[in-house]
């Protein structure tokens, strides 16, 4: 199953959810796997032909809507019954949560018995190490100090003190360390948690007269990770039990790092004694990433799930998503699906179009380069050849084209189209004039034009399924 199929079937559920009730859903779409995009079709897994059909009779209009609605023009969704032997596979009722909350939900607070590793990992994304953090001048002194943290813990900066706006990175940066600690030091116990949990875990301890093993749960770790620690703003007994939690890893140098959206000073109703052991150590912040990081970001992201997207593609994400990387992310995610459920190739008409709904609409000019690319690839030789000396047939009518369409399409002129083929305006008139001539005779050339144009222009009528 690929990353991008199970993103879109999460977008998928999220909108049958709203529109059936709990039971139906529970019953019929939560046993479902997406096994897929094939050909803009998304592919879904069932049980059984009975489900099949029932799917096919009941739920196919709500499916093709929920499609509609992340952008597909002729929504598809095809069944495949799995293998009996699936059936006991399919244990998950609910969609996989997004990364924060999977780390994040409260948890009961058990007895906890000697550590392993697998333990310290559970509560850690997988996908927040350092080798999946691209560092920028937004974020390289937090990026850096958390490196020192993590190679000596409880020595170098204690406690960190990270803090930046929603989604820039915090989380990643705690739980890299994390990773980092625990696969260099495997018997060492980490605890990753929310102020949120840590203040349910007390107020359930409270309730259930386990403050003892609530005690020894937290005072016992080697790297307490506490996210968001704004919210111990206004709670008094919380922020009590946090001193001593506090106190008590200080005292026997055990690393301890502290996420929030505002620096220490800023946090309103924090105990004074509480605010200046924040200040003990390194207070760093993490900014809005610059174009150049967000590009990055992207492009990572992209070749992690192994989708080869154009520079100009990403370039043009990066630009629409300016503060959030969360958003970001979302953003690459709705052009992958966007692009995969209309079956079209990536470009920057593709992208404006997935997100025009969430973001204002921008007005995407064809470039030459964008010209030349479609050409190469019609063509199926290298662009570099196209602009290049070379004089046989095979060259000479491709680069002839391009120089028409970008004449048509763009609005630069002969000696600019010239410049971009490192030849003089008299040779692009000739192109010009060699092709018009042709168009309507010549029937392979007047197709591929015709097809061209329609592909850089956008998606227009029966481009979405060429
Ligand atoms: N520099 C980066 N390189 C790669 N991915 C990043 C980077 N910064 C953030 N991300 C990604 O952005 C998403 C949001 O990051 P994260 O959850 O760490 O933000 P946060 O600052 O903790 O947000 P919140 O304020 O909501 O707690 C994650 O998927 C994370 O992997």
């Amino acid at each position: 199953m690929s990353v991008i199929s199970q993103e879109i079937w999460t977008d998928v559920l999220g909108y049958v959810r709203k529109n059936i009730s709990e039971v139906e859903y529970h019953t019929w779409f939560a046993p479902v796997r997406p096994l897929g995009v094939q050909q803009g079709s998304l592919v879904l897994g069932v049980r059984n032909s009975f489900a099949q059909e029932w799917f096919r009779k009941h739920y196919l209009e709500l499916l093709e809507d929920a499609l509609r609605s992340m952008g597909a023009q002729q929504p598809q969704v095809s069944f495949q019954v799995l293998p009996a032997v699936q059936d006991a596979m399919m244990l998950p009722a609910d969609p996989p949560p997004p990364p924060k909350s999977s780390t994040r939900g409260p948890r009961s607070a058990p007895e906890r018995p000697a550590v392993t590793p697998t333990e310290n990992r559970k509560s850690l994304n997988p996908k927040y190490i350092f080798e999946n953090f691209v560092v920028g001048p937004n974020n390289n002194l937090a990026h850096a100090a958390s490196l020192a943290v993590a190679e000596s813990p409880g020595k170098a900066y204690n406690p960190l003190f990270i803090y930046g706006d929603v989604g820039l990175g915090k989380t990643h940066l705690m739980h890299a360390v994390g990773h980092y600690m625990s696969e260099r030091y495997p018997d060492k116990r980490i605890e990753y948690v929310s102020t949120e949990s840590f203040t349910n875990d007390l107020i359930n301890a409270i309730r259930e007269d386990k403050m003892t093993q609530f005690r020894n749960r937290y005072r016992s770790v080697d790297l307490l990770l506490v996210d968001d620690i704004q919210f111990l703003a206004g709670k008094e007994r919380t922020q009590e039990e946090f001193f001593h939690t506090f106190n008590a890893l200080y005292e026997n140098h055990k690393q301890i790092i502290l996420s929030s959206d505002r620096p220490p000073k800023d946090i309103q109703t924090l105990e004074g004694r509480l605010r200046s052991r924040f200040e003990w150590g390194l207070i760093t912040d993490i900014q809005s990433p610059e174009f150049e990081t967000r590009v990055a970001i992207l492009k990572m992201n992209a070749e992690h799930h192994r989708m080869n997207i154009p520079q100009d593609v990403l370039e043009l994400i990066a630009r629409q998503v300016t503060s959030n990387i969360r958003e970001l992310e979302g953003a690459l995610m709705r052009v992958v699906a966007f692009a995969s459920l209309n079956n079209v190739p990536f470009s920057r008409t593709v992208a404006a179009k997935a997100l025009s709904n969430v973001f204002a609409p921008q007005e995407v000019k064809v470039e030459m380069a964008d010209v030349l690319r479609a050409v190469a690839a019609q063509y199926n030789i290298p662009p570099e050849a196209i602009r290049g000396s070379g004089r046989v047939r095979e060259v000479v009518t491709p680069r002839q084209v391009a120089m028409y369409l970008i004449r048509e399409l763009t609005g630069h002129s002969l000696p600019e189209i010239g410049g971009f083929f490192g030849r003089d305006h008299s040779t692009v008139m000739h192109a010009i004039s060699k092709v018009t001539e042709q168009l309507g005779k010549d029937s392979e050339m007047t197709e591929a034009v015709a097809f061209l144009k329609r592909r850089l222009q956008g998606l227009e009528g029966e481009e979405l399924s060429s």
